[in-house]
């Protein structure tokens, strides 16, 4: 599929992330990559994916576009901060490429155009900037971004971090820029999947409350408990 086709291919879909943290019983490859098989099986129309081996894992199990990023360290700039990380993860197979897409300084030094167009010199891929903030993702639709997550809303300090998805600034990118956006983050009914599209999201990313099991038994046990 060419890049045209892959982003259109996306329209009105569901992308399910899948993903598993450092310590955690699921991180495994293996795992992951029959948990991204699950969610296909489901009507996932691509699946996000962290780590070179989760992906690689991925790509062969799943006959769907995989979104590769690789987190490095927890805070600042961390999802896929330099050319060499997003390098790495298309050539683990994504073919959409997620880099961190704030204005922060990235440590390789880069800016975001830049890294985009290194990429691209050598890597046929599409790329997915996270941004936190309007401002974020017209910089990064500037810089050449194909997608524009909303992943970092709430996680950078330019956002609240509401309890459902940022809706307003899901409209707010929507309206300001042509690039797609992609409604990530807090997503966790399909009812708040659902208003996301409506706000102006061409494709709707959900993660914890599809593939996260201890963060949603969590949410059960508290439910009960608070009922007494
Ligand atoms: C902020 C950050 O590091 N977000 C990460 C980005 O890949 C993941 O930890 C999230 O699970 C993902 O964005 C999906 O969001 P949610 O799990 O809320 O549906």
């Amino acid at each position: 599929m060419n890049s045209g086709g892959l982003l259109e291919s996306l329209r009105g879909t569901l992308i399910v992330s899948c993903q598993a943290y450092p310590g955690e019983p699921m991180r495994d490859p293996e795992v992951m990559s029959r948990v991204a098989r699950a969610a296909v099986i489901g009507g996932a129309a691509a699946v996000r994916v962290q780590g070179l081996a989760d992906i690689r894992a991925t790509v062969d199990a799943v006959d769907v576009p995989v979104v590769g990023l690789w987190k490095d360290g927890a805070d600042g700039v961390f999802i896929t901060p330099t050319l060499e990380h997003a390098r790495a993860v298309a050539d683990a197979g994504a073919q959409i490429v997620a880099v961190d897409g704030t204005r922060r300084p990235r440590p390789d030094g880069l800016t975001l155009a830049q890294t985009i167009a290194g990429l691209r010199a050598t890597r046929d891929v599409l790329v997915m900037a996270d941004c936190g903030s309007l401002e974020d993702a017209v910089a990064a639709q500037e810089a050449g971004a194909d997608l524009l997550g909303t992943t970092l809303a709430g996680y950078t300090d330019e956002r609240p971090r509401t309890d459902g998805p940022d809706l307003d600034l899901i409209a707010l990118i929507a309206a300001a820029c042509a690039a797609p956006v992609i409604a990530e983050g807090r997503i966790h009914t399909p009812a708040a999947a659902a208003q996301a599209r409506r706000a102006g999201a061409f494709a709707v990313c959900v993660g914890t409350a599809i593939t996260h099991p201890s963060t949603i038994t969590g949410w059960f046990v508290d439910a009960i408990a608070a009922d007494g």
